[in-house]
């Protein structure tokens, strides 16, 4: 089976342009098959801000009313898509840039409302709802898919999605078709045994192991969704899963030992 590399870029990266360009190289250079999945949670806020729309998270997940998801439509789908497509290909990347309503290729359903309502925010209920022959076309012509958080309801409304779900739903439904590599890239070094501590790495995290750092404080935050997502995505046929530092990504995609290896 062919190769897939699925890289996710998050949010502290995009937001610096010296080390955005660093990681745009490196990602440039992964040979084979590959598709980058942006965030851009950060800039989002604070654009946000300056046009007096005022952030509101709840467990990491952004309430997204009428007037935010004009906002991140705008951010996410826009400007950073489009400044991430157009320094691929003045790095002799032939990307494309990708929505989930770009060619059907993941349609999403509004979260319920329960104890929160969480507006305009979608959850992908499964990998039937990602376009997988849209995505192996383009990966067919040797273009490199790049996609925004953002997904659309079939009804015409798009819809905000965090971006480490696009990420892992993408990996699971291309399973069945690529041997399917992912890798989270961030600010940091890996998890993280002390969070102010970039030599303290953990090399390797179980489901046993992560319950225990999840009851002791040890991943909290943005980290217990990304691990979530990243557990999902290896129950459901995705090869490996790694976390690991930006600057490192090209030695992740080529097996090399950096970050944190997720196992079942
Ligand atoms: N044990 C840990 N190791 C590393 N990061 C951790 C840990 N626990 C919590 N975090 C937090 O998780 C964040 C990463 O999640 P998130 O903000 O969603 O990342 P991204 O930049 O990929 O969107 C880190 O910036 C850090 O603040
Ligand atoms: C619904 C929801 O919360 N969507 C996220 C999408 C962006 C994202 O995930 O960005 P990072 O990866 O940089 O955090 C948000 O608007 O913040």
């Amino acid at each position: 089976m062919q190769e897939l590399n699925i890289i996710k870029i998050g949010g502290n990266i995009l937001d610096n342009p010296t080390q955005l360009h660093r990681f745009l190289s490196d990602f440039a250079s992964v040979s084979g098959a590959k598709i980058l999945v942006h965030g851009g949670g950060k800039i989002a806020s604070s654009i946000g801000q300056r046009l007096g729309i005022t952030p509101k998270m709840v467990e990491g997940r952004r309430i997204t009313d009428a007037e935010t998801l004009e906002l991140v439509t705008m951010v996410y789908g826009g400007l950073i898509n489009k400044q991430v497509v157009a320094q691929l290909q003045a790095l002799g990347c032939n990307a494309i840039g990708m929505t989930g309503a770009d060619g059907n290729a993941i349609y999403a359903q509004k979260r319920p409302v329960r104890e929160v309502d969480y507006g305009y925010a979608g959850d992908v209920a499964g990998s039937k709802n990602i376009n997988a022959a849209t995505i192996q076309g383009l990966l067919s012509l040797d273009l490199t898919p790049v996609f925004a958080p953002l997904t659309h309801d079939g009804d015409g409304s798009m819809l905000n999605t965090n971006a480490d779900t696009i990420a892992s739903v993408l990996a699971t439904a291309l399973a069945p078709h690529y041997e399917v590599k992912l890798f989270y890239c961030f600010e940091k070094m890996g998890v993280l045994q002390d969070a102010e501590d970039d030599n303290s790495v953990i090399p390797e995290i179980n489901k046993t192991l992560y319950k225990e750092l999840k009851d002791t404080g040890v991943v909290s935050l943005g980290m217990i969704p990304k691990l979530d997502n990243a557990f999902a995505a290896l129950e459901q046929g995705v090869r490996a899963v790694q976390i690991g530092d930006a600057a490192a990504v090209s030695r992740m995609a080529a097996g090399g030992k950096a970050g944190t290896l997720i196992t079942l």
